[in-house]
């Protein structure tokens, strides 16, 4: 469990990125920060591993200040996968990925072992293991930044708008891979977009950030949805627009689910009586 308590962030030109900012994120499930550009996503993510150190308020890893704990070892112990993967240009696939485990003193050998076996994780070939990051596609290098974050076997993963940069239909495949990732692993997850579709697909904790990462709202995908605490939310969210009404729609192949502007969205389906 991660708990933020009042914490602040002044950046020293003055801005004020992170207000009194409040929020338990439970353990072993994914908790989604969604706001618009600037509302303080990226600053809430890297005061828990201190990429980023507060002004004021104090941040607990079950329990533990992470103040107390030294900042280069903290940061190796939490997975962090950022926008473009963040891989180092010069080094091939097989090293990004065992990077970390070498720091924390892993014998090469092993850490490279262990490295292909995270790329079967990521649903990459392992041929791909002696290639440079500009020799794979963006949706690879992403697959690539995410075994690199699993890489130490952290118990926390840190995911800043990790599906940005790639296209609509890499990144749908992505969404899925992060689904079943979340599945099989079990991690603690902390997942910033500023894309709500992708929060409420992701997120079990979806937390809706204003100017200042002041909360609009938080919970879960359909409390969110079913009860918006605001204008700003029920905007943000769509419910305003109609766009996620949903209605059935009798077709010669069965119940269709339809949105709002005619887009079939599903099947319904017998479940299990
Ligand atoms: N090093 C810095 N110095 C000064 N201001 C900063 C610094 N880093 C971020 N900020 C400011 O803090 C605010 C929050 O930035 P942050 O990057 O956390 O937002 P964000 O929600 O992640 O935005 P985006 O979606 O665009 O990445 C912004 O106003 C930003 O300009």
């Amino acid at each position: 469990m991660i708990e933020f308590r009042s914490v602040t962030k002044r950046f020293p030109d003055g801005t004020l990125a992170v207000e009194e900012f409040s929020l338990v994120i439970p353990a072993r499930k994914t908790t989604v920060f969604v706001g618009s550009s600037g509302s303080g996503k990226t600053t809430l993510l890297r005061m828990i591993n201190r990429m980023v150190e507060p002004s004021s308020g104090t941040i607990e890893i079950d329990g533990e200040d992470v103040q107390a704990r030294d900042a280069v070892q903290l940061r190796r112990s939490i997975g962090y996968v950022m926008q473009n993967g963040g891989l180092l240009p010069h080094h091939k696939v097989i090293d990004n990925v065992a990077t970390v485990p070498v720091l924390n003193g892993v014998p090469r050998r092993r850490a490279r072992e262990q490295a292909l076996e995270l790329l079967d994780t990521v649903g990459l070939d392992r041929s791909l293991a002696d290639r440079y990051p500009s020799q794979l596609s963006g949706g690879q290098q992403q697959r690539v930044g995410v075994a690199r974050g699993l890489a130490a076997d952290p118990n926390i993963l840190l995911m800043d708008e990790p599906f940005g940069a790639v296209d609509p239909i890499v990144r749908a495949e992505l969404q899925q891979e992060t689904i079943r990732l979340q599945r099989d692993l079990d991690k603690t997850v902390v997942f910033v977009t500023h894309d709500i579709d992708e929060a409420f697909l992701l997120g079990d904790q979806v937390v809706i950030l204003e100017t200042g990462a002041r909360i609009a709202q938080v919970g879960s995908p359909s409390e969110i949805l079913e009860a918006p605490a605001s204008e700003f939310v029920a905007s943000f969210v769509g419910v305003d627009r109609g766009s996620r009404a949903l209605h059935t729609k009798t077709t010669a192949s069965g119940t269709v689910l339809v949105d709002a502007s005619g887009r079939t969205q599903g099947v319904l389906v017998d479940g299990p009586a």
